[in-house]
């Protein structure tokens, strides 16, 4: 048996020619929607994500403005940059690439952003409304990655209702959030969120019906952990040495061989990774639309 693939490259394709509709729609209101991105320090992989991002827009006609800043800048620095972006009428909605340099308070830069214009759905207001259950789920963004993690499984006619769920990883993009959406009624699965603290992994991952892994530890969840025919979405991306050719590689959570033992499986990468970047337009797109004071759906 190979399990059947969760193909995010041409979910997020189909789901950018959605969205083309929509920017069109507010292009002929003279409205176009820009993103901001504000990146510190030269890490490789948040300069990959950054710049694909900008890809995207363009590729979209949205506009995009673009903060690369040095890795040793002021958190003053950082908060003045902040400021203009959330004074731009160009910028209806920007980004800070995680992770922040540790000298950085992520969280008082978070804190900082204009609601309105968090294309990530990460700013404490949002991310409160994700926890308080808010109704209406145009009224904030959620965050990128958990979205498109639902989106891309609904979008392959898989329903979570009464699964249980296992979340490997508790950090603020993925994990913590992801719980909460899953837990929504309108979805219904029952979540749980294992981290470094989880005792005896394999005996929650014996049982998963789904499994999402977060990690960031390549190949930690095998073929012979999982149960036969699980769902199993592989998000996180550490980049490893090749022994053979000295070159970076990616490499997911989940080893090569469970492929062999799960129902679905999201490659990694073309899976969640292009899906988050859709997601993110789609935030874009929707903060438009609010601050245009249109109605969405
Ligand atoms: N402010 C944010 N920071 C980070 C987020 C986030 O949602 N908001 N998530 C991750 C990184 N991330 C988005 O920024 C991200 C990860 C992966 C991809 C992606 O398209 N991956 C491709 C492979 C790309 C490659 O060659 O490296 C894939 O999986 O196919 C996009 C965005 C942490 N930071």
């Amino acid at each position: 048996m190979s399990a059947q693939i969760l193909d995010g490259k041409a979910t997020a394709a189909t789901i950018r020619s959605e969205l083309a509709d929509r920017i069109g729609a507010l292009k002929s209101k003279g409205i176009t929607p820009g993103l901001g991105t504000v990146l510190v320090g030269d890490d490789p992989g948040s300069h990959t994500y950054v710049t694909a991002k900008h890809r995207d827009c363009e590729q979209l006609g949205i506009n995009s403005i673009r903060r690369d800043l040095p890795g040793d800048i002021t958190q003053e620095d950082l908060e003045k940059v902040i400021d203009e972006l959330n004074d731009d009428d160009a910028t209806t909605g920007y980004i800070v690439q995680l992770p922040l340099p540790p000298h950085l308070d992520e969280h008082a830069i978070l804190e900082r952003m204009a609601p309105g214009k968090d294309a990530d759905g990460l700013h404490p207001t949002n991310l409160g409304k994700l926890v308080l259950n808010v109704k209406d789920r145009l009224d904030s963004p959620l965050p990128c990655t958990p979205n498109g993690i639902v989106e891309l499984l609904l979008r392959h006619d898989i329903h979570l209702k009464g699964k249980n769920v296992l979340v490997v990883g508790r950090g603020v993009t993925v994990g913590r959030p992801l719980g909460l959406l899953l837990t929504r009624k309108s979805i219904n699965a029952t979540v749980t969120l294992a981290h470094t603290g989880t005792v005896d992994l394999p005996r929650h991952l014996a049982v998963a019906d789904v499994v999402v892994a977060a990690a960031g530890m390549p190949g930690m969840i095998t073929a012979e952990q999982l149960k036969p025919g699980a769902i199993v979405l592989d998000v996180g991306v550490t980049r490893v040495i090749d022994s053979d050719t000295g070159k970076a590689k990616l490499s997911g959570d989940v080893a090569k061989d469970a492929a062999e033992v799960a129902g679905w499986l999201s490659p990694n990468p073309g899976g969640v990774g292009p899906m988050t970047r859709a997601m993110l337009l789609s935030n874009v797109v929707e903060a438009a639309e609010r601050q245009a004071g249109i109605s969405i759906r």
